[in-house]
């Protein structure tokens, strides 16, 4: 029986851990506050991040690190991005052995916009790690935590890795694919985030289905063109990390990001919707981060760059959307893209 350590208690590690542990698996989970240890360990409930959800009772609380990761062959980070850096320092602190490490999270750390796997890989000394491997696609804990059907991709640069992690995971509610563009997946998980804040956006406006299919389309032109200038796969980007969690994302009244736009497109400010969520909502700071690697490496992401505007410099989304309409015209297939085709087919 494996043993996984879940670093993140909230809706995506407690979802996660459900798979894990109808797999068999037991589940360590690190959690920080005490009463919530003891809810997961008592009532086997994270009543918080998963209402009405009862946990199997293979999935067990720990307050520290030490205890969670002691024997794990494998730890599963399900952090906001932004807390990662830090976690990860304390956490290798505590890690005496060479674990598989598995990443879920999906952004771009901000200040550095370095992708997940980039922190892991700078944090953890290779002596304490097996390697490294991403889990992502269109998956929402509250339906996860149901065995609802779900698919997700894991991708690792040796597949061996994926194909593990694909072997811990995989049950009949939960179909894993595997993928060997590791970059492509992690940056269509970060960056569907913001198209799908544009698109609640678009909903809070009053604006119809036309619109969100536009802000779809066009979104994932260009996460995609700027995926591919980072070196990612074109291909990935028509799979489950790229328009696969794109729709579900902007369809979702699960997703914190739609609902987060929704909010603002309905007049409130960012501030107030944000510290009502209580949950993390990844697309505002990813938000940024793509922003400046757009201006960084010239390509050009107008729906990201108009978000921006909307989202820290109080830009009317109105007038964002009518930019957005009043730009150039263009041709829909960019040569551009062909060149790349080419350059993999
Ligand atoms: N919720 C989903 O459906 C879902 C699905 C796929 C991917 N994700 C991704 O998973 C990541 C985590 O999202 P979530 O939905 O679980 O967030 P969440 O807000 O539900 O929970 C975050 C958890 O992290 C904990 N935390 C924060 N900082 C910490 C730190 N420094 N050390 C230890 N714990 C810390 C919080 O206490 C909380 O329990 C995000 O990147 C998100 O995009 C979420
Ligand atoms: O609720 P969201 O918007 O953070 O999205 C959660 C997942 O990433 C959907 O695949």
């Amino acid at each position: 029986m494996s043993k996984v350590a879940v670093i993140g208690a909230g809706s995506w590690g407690t979802a996660l851990s459900i798979v894990l542990a109808d797999n068999g698996c037991e589940v360590a989970i690190y959690a920080r506050r005490q009463e919530q240890v003891d809810e997961i360990n008592h009532q086997h409930t994270n009543h918080r991040y998963l209402p009405d959800i009862t946990l199997p009772a293979n999935i067990v609380a720990y307050p520290s690190y030490r205890q969670v990761l002691e024997g794990a062959q494998y730890v599963l980070i399900a952090l906001p991005t932004a807390a990662i850096r830090t976690a990860l320092r304390e956490m290798v602190k505590e890690l005496d052995h060479c674990p598989l490490l598995i990443h879920s999270s999906k952004g771009l750390e901000p200040d550095t916009y370095k992708r997940v796997s980039e922190m892991i890989a700078e944090e953890v000394p290779e002596s304490k790690r097996r390697g490294i491997v991403v889990l992502s696609g269109p998956s929402h804990a509250e339906e996860v935590s149901r065995r609802s059907p779900t698919t997700v991709v894991v991708a690792a640069p040796e597949l061996k890795q994926a194909e593990e992690v694909q072997d811990l995971f995989i049950n009949q509610h939960f179909r894993v694919y595997t993928n060997t563009d590791m970059l492509g997946v992690e940056i269509g998980g970060a960056l569907k985030n913001i198209i799908a804040l544009g698109a609640g956006l678009s909903d809070g406006l009053g604006y119809g289905d036309n619109a969100k299919a536009a802000l779809m389309t066009r979104g994932l032109t260009e996460i995609a063109r700027l995926g591919v200038q980072m070196g990612a796969h074109p291909l990935t980007f028509a799979g489950l990390a790229g328009v696969g969690d794109l729709i579900v994302t902007c369809t979702s009244r699960h997703s914190r990001n739609w609902r987060c736009g929704y909010a603002i497109g309905q007049g409130k400010p960012l501030n107030e919707v944000l510290q009502s969520m209580g949950m993390v909502v990844e697309g505002v700071r990813t938000t940024k981060a793509a922003y400046q690697i757009a201006q960084d490496k010239k390509v050009e992401m107008p729906i990201t760059k108009e978000l921006y505007h909307v989202l820290f410099e109080g830009k009317s989304p109105r007038q964002a959307v009518d930019d957005l309409m009043g730009r150039g015209r263009t041709h829909e297939m960019e040569s551009r893209f062909f060149d790349d085709f080419n350059r993999y087919f």
